[in-house]
């Protein structure tokens, strides 16, 4: 180790991992306006008709009024939420959806217009018409009403779930205080699929974009500016912005890798490769505009994921990446995820959360718990389940589940319907198929979560998706490092056959050239201190990487090529749809 640099001992170089990466732009004619005045400033030349800010659940519309709205020449301003349907009318109507469990539920297939008393609207639309000055409707749905400019106020889905903690409402609910699982499934099930169809049916009017994620610092492209980072973004590689989270099992390892505050008692997951989660930070010269990364999915689908992807997965992003860290912490509950058919019949989710295991460090006690003992009986292990989760006894996992060993690099393939988790003192790169709410909780070692609650159960699902004859020996043999050699450096490491990702690891210490095979790809520096991107015909700039660092490779660039910067040599570790 040099001198004068502090390590926590997990690597033995300073870490260059970056929390806040910022994707620079080209020139574009489109223009940036990086804080209120210079909104004010643009909006104050629109002086008659209809100006609508079309807000995504979650933004704080009393700010948006106070240092935004009110400042413009108002003649009739417009609140749209004073139109909707009572409390009352929409629970009943998203009874269905919302479920009486903590965390599962049905997606919805609304429209903001179900949410509205549209004959109210109807007439609305009527007064507004040919309105003399100036006119300015806002709210979620605000875009019931035609905008002679419109403007979406965005924030990104981590940010809506840090106000929930904080006392933030779904739509139309006076749940400040509900549990927090609770209002992330409103979230989740209803109201972002029903803003995102809002953008998906709007996007070609409109003219601007604010992002309002720091609610004092807003800032706003017009469409222009928007469009063109989109198309930028189609044809190089980029990181998304990545968040970290602690948890009843979290560990220490990331603090330190991924420069995180040291004073926290834990992290335990990073997402950092799931697009309807994380966001991406558009660089301007010296400001950014962050945006959800799902925006990408939505509105340049064929160029990001290839138009064979997109033919399979439609908008939805199939790959995910993320870090599950038990470094001094303890093990993830024992899991399992529901096979396809379950999937869809109960959630109405088309591909389900087929997951792997790769292990980018452990100590010298990482394990992995993967299928289940030879001869178990269904019977008794069920039993023992239920008792355990009435609280009777503990439950004994060892005695019905294989604990296997776990070393730096090792990789576990964990198609739907196997038991498993990651033991303690595990650092593991999670590369899934992008679903990832889907886990049906079995056994939680008899602790609470971090609210003081047990965290929820769910055997009855749990006890339909378990395959009792995935046995030690099939484990072994199918998914315990199950490589493929294909050159000196290019290894396939899964996954498993009834998983629909191909995942490649490639071992240098010079350069690489890889393929994407028509397929976005998402990868990740599993070893080396960085690496650079670069492209072969040059249609993209140098792009550096960083240890434990996950990026995204559009499918518009059929090979890239990956220089590693570490004199000890470097490994990466990409996935792909077969
Ligand atoms: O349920 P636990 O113990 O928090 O496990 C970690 C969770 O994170 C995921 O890996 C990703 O969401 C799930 O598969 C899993 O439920």
């Amino acid at each position: 180790m040099k001198k004068g640099i502090e390590t926590m001992g997990y690597i033995h170089f300073k870490s260059f991992y970056d929390k806040y990466p910022v994707i620079q732009m080209k020139e574009s004619n489109g223009s940036v306006f990086k804080d209120t005045p210079s909104i004010l400033k643009e909006l104050s030349r629109v002086q008659e008709g209809v100006i609508v800010f079309e807000t995504y659940p979650g933004v704080d519309l009393e700010r948006l009024n106070q240092d935004i709205i009110s400042k413009l020449n108002v003649t009739k301003l417009v609140n749209i939420e004073t139109y909707a349907k009572s409390e009352k009318t929409i629970d009943k109507m998203l009874e269905k959806n919302l479920t009486q469990d903590r965390v599962f539920g049905l997606y919805a297939h609304h429209q903001i217009e179900d949410f509205y008393e549209m004959d109210q609207i109807l007439k609305l639309r009527n007064d507004l018409f040919n309105k003399k000055g100036l006119t300015v409707v806002y709210g979620f749905g605000a875009s019931l009403i035609k905008a002679d400019v419109l403007i979406f106020v965005s924030i990104t889905r981590w940010e809506i779930q840090l106000r929930y903690r904080k006392g933030l409402t779904n739509f139309q609910s006076k749940n400040s205080d509900e549990d927090i699982l609770r209002k992330y499934k409103r979230g989740y099930f209803v109201e972002w699929r029903v803003a995102d169809r809002i953008k998906e049916n709007n996007i070609q009017s409109m003219n601007y974009l604010i992002d309002y994620n720091d609610i004092d610092h807003p800032k706003m492209i017009d469409y222009i500016a928007y469009e063109n980072s989109l198309n930028q973004l189609t044809n190089r590689p980029f990181r998304m912005v990545p968040y970290f989270d602690p948890g009843i099992w979290g560990g220490q390892w990331m603090k330190e890798v991924c420069n995180l505050d040291p004073k926290e008692q834990n992290y335990a997951w990073s997402f950092d490769g799931v697009p309807e989660e994380n966001s991406i930070r558009l660089g301007f010269d010296d400001t950014f505009i962050e945006i959800p990364a799902q925006d990408l999915v939505q509105f340049r689908p064929k160029e990001l994921m290839g138009a064979r992807v997109y033919g399979r997965f439609g908008k939805k992003f199939p790959i995910r990446f993320d870090l599950l860290d038990t470094m001094e912490g303890g093990n993830l509950s024992l899991q399992v995820h529901p096979l396809t058919e379950y999937i869809q019949d109960q959630f109405g989710m088309t591909y389900t959360q087929d997951e792997s295991y790769y292990i980018l460090d452990t100590k010298d006690d990482g394990t992995v718990y993967l299928g289940f003992k030879d001869s178990v009986s269904q019977d008794a292990f069920e039993k023992d389940l239920i008792s355990a989760e009435s609280g009777e006894k503990m439950f004994d996992a060892d005695k019905y589940v294989n604990v296997f060993p776990a070393k730096k690099h090792d990789h576990f393939l964990i198609p739907a319907g196997t038991i498993h988790c990651s033991g303690k003192n595990t650092m593991v790169l999670e590369i899934s198929a992008c679903v990832y709410i889907f886990t049906f909780k079995l056994w939680d070692w008899g602790r609470q979560g971090l609210d003081g609650r047990p965290r929820p159960v769910h055997l009855e699902h749990g006890f339909k998706a378990l395959q009792y004859d995935r046995n030690t020996e099939w484990v072994e043999n199918q998914l315990i490092n199950r490589i493929e050699k294909i050159s000196d450096y290019e290894e396939i490491t899964g996954l498993h056959e009834t998983e629909f990702l191909e995942t490649r690891r490639y071992t240098f210490d010079d350069a690489v050239d890889i393929k994407t095979f028509g397929s976005v790809n998402m990868a990740n520096l599993v070893d080396g201190q960085k690496a650079l991107i670069t492209s072969i015909d040059g249609s993209f700039d140098d792009y550096e990487i960083h240890y434990a660092e996950t990026f995204v490779v559009p499918s518009t660039i059929e090979t890239f090529r990956v220089k590693c910067l570490d004199q000890q040599g470097c490994k990466l570790i990409k996935a792909h749809v077969r």
